[in-house]
């Protein structure tokens, strides 16, 4: 299966830098709705069979200008959606609940699945739930999958589970809003990434708290470059393809 995991457009909690995972959240800005209705033409290269969308309204307006295009009903999944901030809901992004926030779930992704948000989910939780909805599509027999998921939960997934990323890398990679990681593989087999960010559709908004850089404090904490605080996409993926 190939699988495009897509970042939601732009919303106002984005815009304001806050930690915004309750559904249903916000809907999406201006910007966020052209990131939307551009969807179908910045993956038209993609044989699109199935898409997916978590529950928040973000991800559902997101995915349906992609969906319409192809003649395809949205899939809904509450197992995609972001990664639950708990007592640490509408925090902002840079403050110490957000970087507490960011330290945990990178930790899930390094393999201490058993520490949990204050009031929310623990890594085990989240990576079993998003596994679910993987393993669905992957039985569909669908050969292309695009699944609009949410920022920390497509970098904390896919370091857990692709073999070519690690945390690091996850962690200094902001995913831009309707930015895009793309990995082959299956539940059984494993899943390789191919590309991180390099599907971001134009206009790209400004990263939410999870597209930040986690705190140098944290253990998570990656090499901190120019490229990887631009976001750049090239030497993100030399790096994939070095592993
Ligand atoms: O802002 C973010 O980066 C996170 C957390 O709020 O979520 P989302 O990707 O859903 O915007």
């Amino acid at each position: 299966m190939r699988l495009l995991l897509v970042r939601h457009g732009q919303t106002p909690s984005n815009v304001a830098n806050l930690l915004d995972t309750v559904v249903p959240g916000a809907g999406l800005t201006p910007l966020g709705e052209r990131q939307a209705a551009a969807m179908p033409e910045a993956l038209a290269d993609e044989d699109i069979e199935a898409v997916y969308a978590s529950t928040l309204t973000r991800a559902r307006l997101t995915a349906a200008p992609l969906a319409a295009a192809r003649g395809l009903d949205v899939i809904v999944r509450a197992g995609i959606r972001e990664l639950s901030a708990g007592d640490l809901e509408m925090r902002p992004g840079d403050s110490p609940e957000g970087g507490l926030y960011l330290r945990t779930v990178f930790a899930w992704a390094a393999g201490d699945t058993t520490l949990r948000i204050p009031g929310g989910e623990s890594g085990e939780e989240a990576l079993a739930r998003y596994d679910a909805v993987i393993a669905e599509a992957a039985a569909s027999g669908a050969g292309t999958v695009a699944m609009v998921s949410h920022g920390a939960a497509i970098r904390v997934w896919t370091a857990a589970r692709a073999v070519n990323v690690d945390v690091a890398f996850a962690a200094a990679r902001p995913l831009a809003n309707t930015g895009a990681v793309i990995l082959e593989g299956s539940p059984s087999d494993g899943f390789k990434a191919l590309s991180w960010a390099g599907a971001t559709v134009v206009p790209a908004g400004e990263g939410g708290p999870a597209g930040e850089p986690v705190d140098a404090a944290g253990r998570a904490d990656g090499p901190r470059t120019d490229e990887a605080t631009s976001g750049c996409c090239e030497a993100g993926l030399r790096s994939i393809q070095d592993r």
